[in-house]
């Protein structure tokens, strides 16, 4: 075991890294044998088998000499497919290495790569990231005169059993040796004695039988230097932050977070209440879309959360006055399905107006019902629209060009695009149009805001279409419109209770009725609006997590923060009183905190003070910090 008294005092900590699968994602050997044998019918065969290989000898299963030979025999590779290999590697260095490259070419002395790779693809690569090409101790290619690969420099400590102990042992350490990797011969030299720690290293793989002897487990670099007080690019480590993501939201979304190393939870379904009190205890970032309530009671167990991020426009289901007095910043995606509700709206306006729909079933059931009667065109048709925001008004521009002719009410005064026509009332919308749309926003005070007495107001023979939110009808009354052939034929997207899962049955009084389109709430669900929503939601989050920046958010004081450079920044949310900047600015003042820029914006609710200081302080006056009354949250970036 490794003795502490062996250690010079003061000499400086070694930090051992390995190469495949820690510094890069990926196996260089198993990546090489897939270069050389590319467009091969044996290709994915021999690289299955060297993938085993190398598992097996990363577990400790069989020799690591016994492993490389077999693993060199099958490989048929040259020179040339190791330029294409080193392209290749440079863009696959870890995600966590290429973040901190400052902290790597800072303490290059120190640091070692200790592989059993090939020093002819690891150092150009290491190279590139500040490591010393003489730091490298890995083995090395022997080639034939056409530069093939024809075996391994058997000299090289590195080509036997035991090599990396061997390796690290020629260079005599003085101090203490820190090693990281994701493989047992990592492990090794925890075990032989020269290396006092072995940290597993899991960010690209996660062997559970090194994990099992390792004396910490870290997810990224981040993690190890924080683990170490070293400097590194997160103040936290994000590999310590769990993104809980719910409702089958874009695959993007989840690469994102994962790029930037949190750890990343994926569900396909909604959660609920319960369900999702239990869940959120450990979480730091939520991700949601229409079907999950984050109530007040959830909220009072997610002591972790730090944002909420809405991947879809609605927010009323999110408790956001409880979030607000949280701390908790929510995002959303304002406009980014916009357009994938106003095209389903147009094409449910026309098949509708058209009596289509009701002709289509009577077909599936074998009945020809060739005529006009009860079919129209949508030309010089009045479209009331109700609810006149970014889908109210995009939608007013493309039905009118189209020929309609289009009204709208809105709450709250808004300006007419195009020859659309503002009405002063809901009532006189209703009375006038022969196609309403809704597109109001699910607060609370909208439930219902469409039930008998509106649907009595409408001209007989009127298209409905809700795409906003279902409790925002009355379902029963509209049924009962229906029946009655008041309504012609209505659109239906949202309802007020709608499956978790697309596991669930689903059950409404619509069914069955004749000239009715029901879509499972598929409005803003194309892939392209997924996609956007997928990247823009991360984007808002992350830049609130590594900036503190809130543009955007929906329930906080809005700011857009200039990047974090030579400072380090304070992050304090706290109750909306008066005199928290004053009683922040004595503190910094008695401490000499040297300020480089501040920032404060408030709502009716909280304040959000950013203050960017010059590094070199003392961290006590934090504590003063945190004391301030009515501090909710602190944090801090650098
Ligand atoms: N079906 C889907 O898949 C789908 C997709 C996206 C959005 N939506 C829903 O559509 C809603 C509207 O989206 P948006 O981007 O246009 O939102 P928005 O906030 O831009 O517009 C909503 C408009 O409704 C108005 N409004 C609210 N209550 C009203 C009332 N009682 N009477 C009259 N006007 C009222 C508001 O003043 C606002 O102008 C979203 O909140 C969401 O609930 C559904
Ligand atoms: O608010 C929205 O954007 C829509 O209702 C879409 O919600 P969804 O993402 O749950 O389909």
């Amino acid at each position: 075991m490794y003795d502490m008294a062996t250690a010079t005092i003061n000499a400086p900590i070694l930090y051992v890294i390995d190469f495949d699968s820690t510094f890069t994602k990926v196996e260089g050997l198993d990546e090489l044998a897939s270069i050389a044998l590319s467009g091969q019918s044996n290709q994915s065969s021999i690289v299955a088998q060297i993938r085993d290989l190398t598992d097996m000898g990363m577990n400790g299963e069989i020799s690591f000499s016994e492993g490389l030979r077999k693993r060199i025999e099958l490989l048929s590779a040259n020179k040339s497919h190791i330029q294409t290999l080193v392209e290749y590697l440079r863009t696959q260095v870890s995600n966590s290495f290429l973040r901190n490259r400052q902290f790597l070419s800072e303490h290059a002395e120190n640091i070692y790569i200790v592989s059993s790779g090939f020093k002819e693809f690891i150092v150009p690569v290491a190279a590139e990231l500040g490591i010393l090409p003489d730091h490298v101790l890995a083995n090395e290619f022997r080639f034939d005169q056409e530069g093939n690969i024809i075996g391994i420099d058997e000299s090289n400590p590195l080509a036997s059993d035991g090599g990396k102990i061997k390796a690290l042992q020629s260079l005599q350490p003085e101090g203490e040796v820190y090693a990281i990797g994701d493989g047992y011969t990592d492990y090794e030299l925890r075990q032989s004695g020269l290396a006092s720690r072995f940290y597993a290293f899991t960010e690209n793989v996660r062997r559970e039988k090194v994990v099992a002897v390792a004396d910490y487990v870290v997810a990224s670099l981040d993690e190890f230097l924080f683990h170490n007080k070293l400097d590194r690019s997160q103040s936290y480590p994000t590999s310590l932050l769990k993104v809980l993501l719910l409702e089958n939201v874009h695959p993007a979304a989840v690469e994102a977070f994962r790029k930037d190393g949190f750890q990343v939870e994926f569900l396909k379904g909604a959660l609920d209440e319960d369900e999702l009190c239990e869940k959120i205890k450990d979480v730091a970032i939520i991700g949601i879309r229409s079907k999950t309530n984050i109530t007040r009671k959830v909220l009072e167990n997610a002591n972790r959360l730090m944002a909420i991020g809405a991947f879809c426009i609605g927010t009323n289901q999110i408790d956001l006055d409880a979030a607000t007095e949280k701390g908790i910043p929510v995002f959303n995606a304002p406009y980014s399905n916009t357009r994938s509700v106003v095209e389903l709206a147009i094409g449910e306006i026309i098949l509708l107006v058209r009596n289509s729909v009701t002709k289509s079933n009577k077909m599936h059931r074998g009945e020809w019902d060739k005529s006009a009667i009860g079919s129209y065109e949508i030309r010089g048709k009045k479209l009331g629209l109700v609810g006149y925001g970014s889908i109210g008004t995009q939608l007013s521009v493309v039905a009118e060009a189209m020929g309609m002719e289009v009204y709208f009410y809105d709450a709250v005064e808004k300006l007419a695009l195009g020859n659309a026509k503002k009405v002063s009332s809901l009532d006189e919308l209703l009375k006038i149009s022969d196609v309403i749309s809704l597109h109001v926003d699910g607060r609370k005070s909208n439930a219902a805001m469409i039930g008998k007495r509106e649907f009595d107001l409408m001209k007989d023979g009127v298209i409905f279409l809700n795409l906003s939110r279902g409790h925002v009808v009355d379902i029963p009354a509209l049924a009962e419109a229906i029946k009655s052939g008041k309504i012609a034929g209505a659109g239906i997207d949202v309802f007020p209770h709608e499956p978790k899962t697309n596991n669930e049955p689903f059950v409404s009084e619509l069914q069955g009725l004749s000239n009715v389109i029901l879509t499972p709430h598929v409005g803003g669900s194309t892939l392209e609006a997924q996609e956007n929503i997928g990247k823009f939601v991360p984007a808002k989050l992350l830049e609130y997590m590594n900036n503190g920046s809130t543009y955007g958010s929906v329930n906080f004081p809005e700011v857009q923060l200039p990047k974090l450079t030579d400072s380090h920044r304070i992050l304090h949310i706290h109750a909306n009183v008066p005199g928290v900047l004053a009683k922040l600015n004595s503190i910094f003042g008695k401490n000499n905190i040297n300020i480089t820029g501040q920032y404060l914006k408030t709502n009716e609710s909280v304040g959000y003070v950013i203050v960017d200081i010059a590094k070199g302080y003392d961290r006590e006056f934090l504590r003063e910090v945190r004391a301030i009354d009515g501090t909710i949250r602190f944090r801090m970036l650098y």
